[in-house]
């Protein structure tokens, strides 16, 4: 068997409207290695499904290339035709067709075009996939009669059918409820790592990301904001965005900000302070002092002191393993710490923040 080959994008650039200002993919350069997984993670309009569409062959860029091991699969202005590039996708709308049963759908592939093979063949590999996706036993319905999660392994099965060089998801469980989302999830990050199949994963779930990718590349406003093994991201998230999805999900304005040796900020938060890593954010945006509930614990005394910052209790919410207090900073804004025990609302306390649960941002010149 061919190994998988490696997917390299290069300088990628797509303008709708010939918006040549602001488009919709900026340049974007990335090497999937073959039977890995990237996941590509970013907020509504991040050009996300811009990038489906040029890795599909839905669009051509124009600038940049695509390519598949040694194959071209795009050129500025040129797409090689979707049918002709061996990418499969799996949709977020499972797209499947109503009229056939599973195993017509899932055989789709190998009765038409190129991939066309003996019946023989064919039920064999059906059969093989029907088994590897837990299909067994609802091999002649048709769509309607499946679940959500059946019809998206049913979708899956039949992106995998032709044995594709590339596999597309197109935030593929989004359509889930959350209990079968999270167990699709597990499947599915199972189910690639098993496969040695080159894949790309569309998502805007930050823990279908974590399950199931190799590398995360997140991109905000069609440039890439980040790109690295997923526990590289988040143990050094480079923006707010990327901050707040790595858990850091308080937010407080500080007064001042001086910078520190050793990559380190100073930053003045009401009447204390705190240290922590400094990062640039876009030019124009306010300051920012991201902080990780983890990092956070309640004293009784609320003294201001470095890495110490006196708070008042606003809400105090009981979770099952503990409670979740969510406490005033006067002047700089909310923050939400995890305690063992509960805290009266209105009481004033001293919360201690570790500089390993800090993020500094302040605007780049
Ligand atoms: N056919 C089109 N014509 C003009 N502009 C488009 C077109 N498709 C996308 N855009 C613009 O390109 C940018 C990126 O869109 P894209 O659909 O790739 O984002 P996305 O990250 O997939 O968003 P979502 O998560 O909401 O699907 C957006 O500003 C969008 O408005």
């Amino acid at each position: 068997m061919n190994p998988s080959p490696d997917l390299d994008v290069t300088a990628l650039t797509r303008y709708y409207d010939h918006h040549r200002q602001d488009p919709a993919l900026d340049n974007i350069s990335v090497t999937v290695a073959g039977g890995t997984t990237l996941a590509v993670l970013g907020p509504s309009g991040c050009g996300k499904s811009t990038l489906l569409r040029l890795l599909a062959g839905i669009e051509a860029p124009d600038e940049g290339r695509i390519t598949l091991g040694d194959r071209d699969l795009s050129r500025t202005g040129w797409a090689l035709d979707p049918d002709r590039r061996d990418v499969n996708m799996v949709f977020q709308s499972y797209a499947l067709w109503p009229h056939l049963r599973v195993r017509d759908i899932i055989a789709y592939g190998l009765r038409h075009g190129r991939h066309r093979t003996s019946a023989a063949a064919r039920d064999s590999r059906v059969e093989e996939l029907v088994a590897l996706l837990h299909l067994e036993g609802l091999e002649d319905r048709r769509p309607a009669e499946l679940s959500g999660g059946q019809q998206q392994r049913v979708a899956i099965a039949r992106a995998l059918a032709t044995r594709p060089s590339l596999l597309l998801f197109d935030e593929p469980l989004s359509n889930l409820d959350v209990q079968l989302r999270t167990l699709m999830r597990a499947e599915l990050a199972h189910l690639l790592a098993g496969l040695d199949t080159t894949a790309v994963y569309v998502t805007h779930d930050v823990h279908e990301a974590l399950a199931l990718a190799d590398q995360l590349l997140v991109l905000h406003s069609g440039r890439v904001v980040q790109h690295g093994a997923p526990a590289e991201v988040f143990a050094a998230p480079v923006s707010p965005w990327v901050a707040e999805m790595a858990g850091f999900s308080s937010s407080l304005a500080p007064t001042d900000v001086q910078p520190m040796s050793g990559g380190h900020a100073r930053a003045i938060v009401a009447s204390g302070a705190l240290v922590g890593p400094h990062r640039m954010a876009e030019p124009g945006t306010a300051d920012l002092v991201l902080v990780h509930p983890d990092a956070v614990r309640v004293h009784e005394d609320h003294l201001p002191l470095d890495g110490r910052l006196p708070a008042l209790v606003s809400a105090c919410v009981f979770e099952g393993r503990g409670y979740r207090i969510l406490a005033e900073i006067p002047g700089a804004g909310m923050l939400t710490v995890l305690n063992r025990t509960p805290v009266s609302p209105g009481r004033k306390i001293g919360l201690e923040i570790a500089s390993d649960g800090v993020l500094i941002f302040t605007s780049a010149a």
